[in-house]
């Protein structure tokens, strides 16, 4: 299959959600905390409000499974904050009614299916509002494997030097990146193990998403000399798979050691690595299984390389 309609109406959708983001972000959003204590903003909420109704519009019958619902916003008390995300919405799509709004970021409640989208509005929503790197990411699962991958990083210098990079990828075909504002596509190519300036890897900026210590240690132990990068969201998947870096390390953080992964955390990015020539699993070497639900509760960890060092990851891992 060439996904050709999925992956222009992911592009198209990434793209608006991408503008409503920076839109909101120019602004100096505020958090509001979700019932599990974790951050949430009016963009988290207008990126899936855009990017559901662009996939359902396109593909009626197909679930989403994206990371926020509307149920918090149809509270009285909240109508202004749906009122405030309406408005960015309508700057892109004119006419958004609130209630619109609200159904079309409802229309991501949907289960994991044989064939299913998943969506994270806004990963890295931390980095967000520190005014760091964060994405908006976009994937379409069949069969728990990632068929397209989408991934917009407003925030992140492309090679060009312009700021704002669009990766993509599709089974079998390949990945690329494409300046966010619009250009030329070109391929994406994992680094090779000899190119020392890149023999680095990156992890995220939150100690708390990770095990610092460890991943430290893991990296030390294949050669790695050099301190790691620090970036947020699936930003750090672009990077291995733009060849800024050889490794990304995801282990368990030893204050939730029961965590599961989320399959939007992680869709997009993977299959964009994957398509670059590199390796993505779990800290044990099993690959990452999108079938099985919102969380991941078969994988544990996430380890992403330039394939070339993945066996001898895991094999220090499996040791230590
Ligand atoms: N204890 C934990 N371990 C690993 N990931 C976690 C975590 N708690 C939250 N996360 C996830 O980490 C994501 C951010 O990734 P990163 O740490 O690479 O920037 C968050 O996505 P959101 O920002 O979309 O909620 C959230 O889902
Ligand atoms: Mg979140
Ligand atoms: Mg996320
Ligand atoms: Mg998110």
């Amino acid at each position: 299959m060439s996904y050709s309609t999925e992956t222009q109406v992911a592009i198209a959708a990434a793209i608006q959600a991408a503008q409503l983001c920076q839109a909101v972000r120019r602004a100096i959003p505020e958090a509001m905390e979700k019932t599990d204590k974790s951050p949430v903003t009016v963009a988290d909420y207008g990126s899936q409000a855009i990017i559901c109704r662009a996939i359902a519009q396109s593909f009626p019958s197909d679930a989403i499974v994206g990371e926020e619902d509307a149920a918090e916003l149809r509270r009285p008390e909240m109508a202004d904050t749906l009122q405030k995300i309406t408005s960015y919405v309508g700057a892109l799509i004119p006419d958004a009614t609130p209630e619109q709004v609200a159904g079309w970021i409802d229309r991501g409640n949907g289960t994991v299916a044989p064939r299913y989208w998943t969506l994270d509005p806004i990963d890295g929503t931390k980095g967000f509002l520190r005014q760091d790197q964060y994405a908006v990411a976009i994937a379409l699962v069949e069969q728990g494997e990632v068929k397209v991958g989408v991934l917009a990083c407003p925030a992140l210098p492309g090679p060009g030097g312009e700021t704002g990079v669009l990766y993509v990828a599709v089974r079998g075909q390949g990945a690329t990146q494409v300046p966010l504002k619009g250009g030329n596509p070109t391929p994406l190519k994992v680094v090779s193990s000899e190119d020392v300036a890149h023999f680095r890897f990156v992890e995220s900026v939150e100690s708390s998403h990770g095990d610092r210590s460890r991943q430290e240690a893991v990296a030390q132990a294949v050669g790695i000399t050099t301190e790691s990068m620090r970036i947020d969201s699936q930003a750090k998947y672009g990077i291995v798979a733009s060849g800024q870096a050889v490794l990304y390390l995801r282990l368990p953080s030893p204050k939730s050691p029961d965590y599961r992964e989320n399959i939007w955390d992680h869709a997009a990015g993977a299959i964009v690595v994957e398509e670059a020539g590199g390796k993505v699993t779990d800290m044990y070497g099993k690959p990452l299984d999108f079938g099985t639900g919102t969380k991941m509760v078969d994988n544990r960890g996430v380890v992403v390389s330039n394939g070339a060092i993945h066996d001898q990851v895991i094999g220090v891992l499996a040791q230590s």
